[in-house]
């Protein structure tokens, strides 16, 4: 007898039928394309663990505890998703030269809207590629080595005025205080020539309010009594910076004004046709960029070479033997020249070195602009998906740097290997203040080996909380104590 299936068995067979001409060739190309299922928890819908990261952030071991603890769970590659976005943290020297090299065709930067907010969308942060490209070029010139020299003698003369003022005080002072400050100053004055201690004092609170709400936006709940106060002080802080800038360069246009500066040198092309130079808001969305990317950054930098240099004695005594021999002709007074700067190399090797270990800028985000494959084509990005450079992962991955977790600048003395020192990123969006801070370290590290010991008052090495760049806690404080040396 024939069995005749039923109409049910039909359905049935139907169904699983289709289902398996559906899956079996998708599961077939993920067999053959060796493609690999980035690891990690989603948790909640929007949520995700937005809450893990709000508490590290919030606590004394900083967030990148956060990324420490799914690299322990999962292994080096991890997503997770944060504030309603799915992250990827990309651990590898492949997948940043792969993201770096394909930085506005496949990747853009994140948080666009509250970064346009609080710089502005003329600002190189947030310029879609052709105005980036034109803006970047047109900013360059006086961040080249050579434009520097006036900065360079500018930043020489304050470290020593300043080292010594505190030397001769013989209090103890936190090394954050003074490198934000001496930071910020020189900055303003290398940018705009400003020097008046009242006017100074605004423009930094103000920069402060923009820069703590360019950080926060992205993590708040818009309507929330918070995010109504951050925004409203935050307005009116980029409203009254963007008048002062305004009025400079109205001074400056009329001739009331006249300064051998950046702002000026932008204004100098008056004559050139409309693509050889900025517009007006071009210029000032930018220098309010300038000063936001590059002070805390490097007064956080600064701060962590005397920490780890008390650390590492014999790297401190050998630096402080090439610093003395530097200028060992030449008296304390007479400024430092950009010839001597570049006869730093073992201070170079030091700034580079506490760069690695430091990681000022954690990680780099970007927002993948379409869908794409990374790692040799191991894992899949989704359009929309967030992918953050891990330049901490890379700069303390033990085959990359041996004894990574060791101070020990004379790594540096062999080449790296192709992305895996990357502190000021790379591609083009790479830093464009690389020059001016590697000067201000060298020569604060000139002035405050070749003319002091010191001790670290306070080794607490908690770091300050709700900070998005690691700083301890305690701002590094230090006494210090003139070198009795014989020139
Ligand atoms: C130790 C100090 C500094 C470090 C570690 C640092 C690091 C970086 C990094 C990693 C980037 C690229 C970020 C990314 O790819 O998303 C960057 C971009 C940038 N930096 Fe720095 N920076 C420092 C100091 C400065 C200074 C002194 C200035 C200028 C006054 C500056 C201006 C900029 C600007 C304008 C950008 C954006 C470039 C663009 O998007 O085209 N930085 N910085």
């Amino acid at each position: 007898m024939l069995n005749i299936p039923s109409k049910e068995e039909l359905i049935i067979v139907a169904v699983l039928l289709t289902l398996t001409a559906f899956f079996l060739p998708k599961a077939w190309r993920k067999l053959a394309s060796n493609r690999r299922e980035i690891p990690g928890q989603l948790g909640l819908p929007f949520l995700g663990e937005t809450f893990s990261i709000i508490s590290a952030t919030n606590s004394t071991h900083g967030c990148y505890s956060f990324v420490r603890l799914r690299r322990l769970w999962y292994g080096k590659w991890f997503k997770t998703r944060l504030f309603g976005k799915i992250h990827v943290f990309v651990p590898s020297t492949e997948g940043a030269r792969m993201i770096f090299t394909s930085d506005f065709v496949n990747f853009n930067k994140g948080f666009m809207k509250s970064m346009a907010d609080a710089v502005g969308e003329k600002s190189l942060l947030c310029a879609p590629h052709e105005s980036h490209k034109r803006i970047r070029c047109l900013l360059s010139d006086p961040f080249s080595m050579n434009s520097l020299s006036k900065f360079l003698k500018n930043i020489d003369k304050v470290f020593f005025e300043r080292l010594k003022n505190l030397e001769e005080k013989g209090k103890s002072f936190a090394v954050l205080d003074f490198s934000m400050k001496i930071t910020f100053d020189a900055m303003c004055n290398m940018l705009m020539s400003i020097t008046d201690v009242s006017l100074l004092q605004q423009i930094e609170k103000d920069v402060t309010a923009v820069t703590d709400a360019m950080l926060s936006f992205p993590v708040m709940i818009p309507g929330a009594q918070y995010y109504r106060g951050m925004k409203e002080t935050f307005e009116q802080a980029r409203k009254r910076l963007m008048e002062t800038f305004r009025e400079m360069i109205e001074r400056r246009r009329s001739g009331v004004e006249c300064y051998e500066d950046f702002l000026q040198s932008m204004l100098d092309r008056g004559s050139c046709p409309s693509n050889e130079k900025l517009s007006d808001s071009e210029i000032m969305d930018n220098l309010l960029t300038l000063i936001i990317a590059g002070h805390s950054t490097t007064a956080a930098a600064m701060m962590w070479c005397v920490k780890f240099l008390d650390e590492n004695r014999e790297v401190q005594d050998r630096l402080r033997e090439e610093q003395l021999s530097v200028t060992k002709n030449k008296s304390d007074e007479i400024p430092l020249t950009l010839e001597d700067v570049k006869c730093m190399s073992y201070g170079l090797k030091v700034v580079k070195e506490t760069l690695r270990m430091s990681n000022v800028l954690l990680w780099f985000p970007r927002v993948a602009v379409n869908d794409c494959t990374i790692e040799g084509k191991c894992y899949e990005i989704k359009k929309g998906w967030h992918v953050n450079i891990d330049a901490t992962c890379i700069h303390y991955d033990p085959d990359l740097h041996k004894d990574p977790m060791q101070f020990n600048p004379s790594r540096f003395d062999e080449g790296q290997k192709p992305y895996s020192f990357i502190p000021f990123g790379s591609g083009p969006r790479t830093c464009l203040g690389t020059n001016m801070a590697k000067i201000t370290l060298l020569v604060f590290l000139h002035r405050l080996t070749s003319g002091y010991k010191w001790t670290v008052d306070d080794l607490d090495p908690s770091l300050e909380r709700k900070s998005h760049i690691p700083r301890l806690r305690n701002g590094c404080p230090i006494t210090l104590k003139p070198l009795n040396k014989m020139k």
